[in-house]
This record gives structure tokens, C-alpha cells and sequence, in this order.
């Protein structure tokens, strides 16, 4: 067959044209491969459309795979009921807000938060009212704490309140303002006062996460033995 090249590698639009060269060639007019070339051009732009649809479903499925694998990522690690981290999704964040304090001098302020009386507010008011006391708390502490700052339900009734860069008296005083705007919130039960109990400690260097909670612990329990409604220090 005659054709300038018969090397048909290249882009689409030269296959394209060398294709059509060939086809319209009249030295090749009556050359018997003729159809065969025509045939096998035109199976070849099919596959070529193919190809096409195929890649752009596989772009279309890594991308909707992206954002499924970010859902999953935030999901799994948000307590359903209060919009806050779950414990796993704390303990990440406490971990590399610690790796950051053995590399710096400032300190990261840890609150342990336990509503008070929480059994005989479910037992009194209902479940239903328990679980509103507990998501009410949740949208105090996002409103009240900065972006940076990390709230997680850590168990039934108690929350875990990270405070990055924040010395001593700042976290003491971050503790003493929720206590108070705690008590101050009014509920549609209106005899019902809430009012949770607070363990304080202060992370520095290279201060462990059981450590941090060990003393966050033991100092929540000092607050609910000393008459609740109070934080205290560890
Ligand atoms: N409504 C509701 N109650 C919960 C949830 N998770 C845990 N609780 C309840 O919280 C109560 C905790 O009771 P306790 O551990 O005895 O503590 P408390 O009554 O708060 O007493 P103090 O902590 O000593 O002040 C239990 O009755 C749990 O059933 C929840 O998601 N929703």
C-alpha cells in the first residue's frame, strides 16, 4: 500500500489524518487492504472514545472516594449526639499538640468537665432532658472556646477541653468562666439548675497523654469531693 509513512503512533488528530491520506490516496484506490484499513480505523476510534469514558469515570470515582474517605475521617471521629471530638478523635489531637510542646516552652491547658448529679437529672427529668443538658454544655464550650481549641466528649457525662498556649491561670481562668456561665444557663424544666465540676491541670515539655489525663482525673475527683459546682487543680 502507498502511503507517505505507515507509521500511525503519534497524537489522534495525525492517526486521524494519516488515516484519511491513505483512504483518499487514488494510488491506493484499488488496493484490496483497503477496507480493512477503513474497518480497523473506525474500531480503533471506538476503543479510543472508550478509553476516554473510562478515565474520566475513574477520575469521577477517585474523587467521590476522596470526599467519602474525608467523611469517614470526620465521622469517625465526632460524638454523634454533641457535635464534639469523640475520644479517639482527642486523643490525636492531644498527641500532636503534646509532640509540639517537647519542642517549645509553652504549655497546654487541659480541663476535665463532669456534669454534677447527672444520674438525677436523668432519673427526674428524662433521658430526653439529659441528653439536651449534655448538647446545651457542647454549644457553650464551641461558642465559648477559641478556633484552636479542641472540646471532645470524652465518655457519658464528661467532656475533655484542650487549651493550646495557655498558662496556669489562663486555663483556671477559662474554668471558672464555663462554671459560671454553667450555672447561669436557664432550661425549659425551670427548676432545673446544672452546674458540672471541673479537673485542671497544665501540660508542659514532655508531659505524657496518661500522665496529663491521670492528673486531669485525680483533680475532677478533688472538685466533686470538695461539694462539686468548683474546679480543681493538679
Ligand atoms: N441522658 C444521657 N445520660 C447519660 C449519657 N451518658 C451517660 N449518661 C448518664 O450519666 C449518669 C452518670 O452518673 P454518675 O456516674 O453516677 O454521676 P453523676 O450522677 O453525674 O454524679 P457525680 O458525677 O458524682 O456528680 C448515668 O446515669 C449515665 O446513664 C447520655 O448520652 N445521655
Amino acid at each position: 500500500m502507498t502511503g507517505e509513512d505507515t507509521d500511525l503512533s503519534g497524537n489522534d488528530e495525525e492517526f486521524d489524518q494519516r488515516v484519511d491520506d491513505l483512504l483518499s490516496n487514488p494510488a491506493n484506490a484499488d488496493n484490496s487492504l483497503l477496507e480493512d484499513v477503513r474497518w480497523l480505523a473506525s474500531a480503533y476510534c471506538k476503543l479510543r472514545r472508550r478509553v476516554r469514558k473510562i478515565s474520566l469515570i475513574s477520575d469521577r470515582q477517585q474523587t467521590e472516594l476522596m470526599e467519602l474517605n474525608r467523611y469517614l475521617q470526620v465521622v469517625s471521629r465526632t460524638d454523634p449526639l454533641t457535635g464534639l471530638l469523640n475520644r479517639r478523635g482527642l486523643i490525636e489531637r492531644f498527641e500532636t499538640e503534646l509532640s509540639r510542646l517537647s519542642r517549645s516552652s509553652t504549655t497546654l491547658g487541659v480541663l476535665m468537665l463532669d456534669i454534677d448529679h447527672f444520674k438525677r437529672i436523668n432519673d427526674h427529668y428524662g433521658h430526653q432532658l439529659g441528653d439536651e443538658v449534655l448538647v446545651a454544655l457542647a454549644k457553650l464550650l464551641q461558642q465559648r472556646l477559641r478556633t484552636y481549641d479542641h472540646a471532645a466528649r470524652w465518655g457519658g457525662e464528661e467532656l475533655l477541653l484542650l487549651l493550646p498556649d495557655t498558662p496556669r491561670d489562663g486555663t483556671e481562668a477559662v474554668a471558672q468562666q464555663i462554671l459560671d456561665e454553667v450555672r447561669a444557663l436557664r432550661w425549659n424544666a425551670r427548676d432545673l439548675t446544672v452546674t458540672v465540676s471541673i479537673g485542671v491541670t497544665v501540660a508542659y515539655g514532655a508531659d505524657s497523654l496518661d500522665s496529663c489525663l491521670k492528673r486531669a482525673d485525680e483533680a475532677l475527683y478533688h472538685a466533686k469531693r470538695q461539694g462539686r459546682d468548683r474546679y480543681a487543680l493538679a
